[in-house]
């Protein structure tokens, strides 16, 4: 016996943070087993924000990930270091052309568009004009992701593998819907998001299905 104790990983997660969400799915479809740390964004002012987990994450956001004796934050970087140590059911194309894809799909989600309808970003907008401001900002990201989709879109975002620019779009519909966006516009997008909603990796990591999530919404 070595003396290395593998410890199962520990995912600092918030049910409906769009970026838990990705690494949950990344987890989920690589088979990983993990805990999750609850740290929700709202009580008490967000726990995010309290010196013991400002030590786990500086940017005082979701999620973390505790993993082979580490700790990594943000979500994109969190699934390349899952993609690379745990090749099995591989998340990112062999091709470089798909690779780039993916990575560029991924950008347009994680850049330009999840940041700006962030919670901070939201407080900071104000209540009077969040939804217009979040409603914005996810159309003018929604048409280029859908655009870029026309080209690389088979099954799924890029081919008819799930990459993990399926794992950053799903959440993000879901925070589109949240925000009451009409949708219609973005065929390519609703195909994907309904080809998906139904995966078993996809179902365990939607917001419904975790442990912090309130039960008059998880029904
Ligand atoms: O209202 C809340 O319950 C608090 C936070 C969130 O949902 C998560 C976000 O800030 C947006 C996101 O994940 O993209």
């Amino acid at each position: 016996m070595g003396d290395i104790i593998e410890e199962k990983p520990v995912l600092y997660s918030y049910w409906r943070s769009s970026c838990s969400w990705r690494v949950r799915i990344a987890l989920n479809l690589k088979e990983i087993p993990y805990d999750i740390k609850a740290v929700s964004l709202i009580k008490g002012g967000g726990e995010q924000h309290c010196n013991e987990y400002r030590e786990v994450n500086p940017m005082e956001q979701v999620p973390s990930l505790v993993i082979d004796g580490h700790t990594f934050v943000e979500s994109l970087s969190i699934m390349h270091y899952l993609e690379e140590t745990r090749p099995q059911r591989a998340l990112m194309p062999q091709d470089c052309y798909k690779r780039a894809k993916v990575r560029e799909i991924c950008e347009v989600i994680s850049s330009g568009i999840q940041p700006l309808q962030n919670l901070i970003v939201l407080i900071y907008v104000g209540e009077d004009k969040k939804k217009e401001w979040a409603q914005h900002w996810i159309m003018r990201g929604f048409r280029a992701v859908e655009k870029l989709l026309s080209s690389c879109a088979g099954k799924y975002c890029v081919g008819d593998e799930i990459t993990l620019a399926d794992c950053c779009l799903v959440p993000q519909v879901f925070n589109a819907r949240r925000f009451h966006v009409d949708l219609r516009p973005f065929p390519i997008i609703l195909r994907i998001d309904r080809e998906l909603e139904n995966h078993p990796a996809f179902r365990a990591a939607h917001p419904s299905a975790q442990p912090d999530c309130p039960p008059e919404v998880a029904k």
